[in-house]
């Protein structure tokens, strides 16, 4: 297989002594290039502090996170905001949409600020693909909460990054929008060959992926799925 996340004895502890709390107790994991991979487990299982690691933004205490051949240890937060900025397409919960800016420029916001050229050609598809070509002048506030989330998918797939980052996308939606919506991401990650890491609660969504990690107290429990052992 050919991995395009490597992370190897990621160790995150939070406090000191007695009440210290491992976060992240020594994970390793490789992460297939342009798989959907789920990240499951209970609250407080460590998901989150991975996914900030692997997006590079927090710091472990001690381990590596190289993805796609760039190595995140040792690098200073202006380094790491390049890197984010090129390299991740993020996509959150609370879809993190700028409410002033219409749903057009919110699609084009991390391209600007990556100062990219824009790929019109790409927006149109992508923008078709998600359903929003006809929304392109609204603003977010306009559209549902299922509209304003693909708004935030078609800003993570218009960096053309490769990786897709998503921390509990559907998580404020109900189930039959995420069902809609989450049949968009993935379709939308296999038509684009995007790498799909997602964190979920959501055994039903884990479902849906190529492979399912799961977390308990910091520590990878077990894999599952199509790239079981590997
Ligand atoms: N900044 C912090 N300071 C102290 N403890 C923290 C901090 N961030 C996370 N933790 C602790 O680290 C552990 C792992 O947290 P994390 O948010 O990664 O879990 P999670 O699996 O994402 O949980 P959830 O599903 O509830 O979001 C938890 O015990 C949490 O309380």
């Amino acid at each position: 297989m050919e991995s395009i996340i490597t992370v190897k004895d990621l160790k995150k502890y939070y406090g000191k002594g007695e009440g210290r709390i491992k976060a992240l107790d020594g994970v390793n994991l490789e992460i297939e290039k342009g798989k959907f991979t789920a990240v499951t487990g209970s609250s407080g299982s460590g998901k989150t502090t991975l996914f900030n690691m692997i997006g590079g933004l927090d710091y472990p205490d001690s381990g590596s996170v190289t993805v796609d051949g760039i190595e995140l240890q040792g690098m200073r937060e202006r380094q790491l905001a390049v890197f984010r900025r090129s390299k991740i397409g993020f996509i959150y919960q609370s879809y993190n949409l700028i409410p002033s800016l219409t749903v057009q420029e919110n699609i084009l916001f991390s391209v600007n600020l990556g100062k990219q050229a824009v790929d019109w050609v790409f927006f149109q598809e992508i923008t078709g693909f998600l359903k929003l070509d006809k929304r392109l002048n609204d603003y977010p506030h306009q559209l549902s909460g299922g509209g304003q989330q693909r708004v935030g998918i078609a800003r993570a797939l218009m960096l053309k990054s490769g990786i897709v980052l998503a921390d509990e996308p559907t998580g404020n939606l109900d189930s039959r929008t995420s069902q809609e919506v989450l049949g968009l991401l993935k379709s939308a990650a296999d038509t684009y060959r995007q790498t799909l890491v997602m964190i979920t609660h959501n055994p039903d969504i884990a479902q849906m992926a190529d492979r399912v990690v799961r977390m308990e107290d910091g520590k990878i429990l077990e894999r599952v799925g199509r790239q079981d052992g590997k």
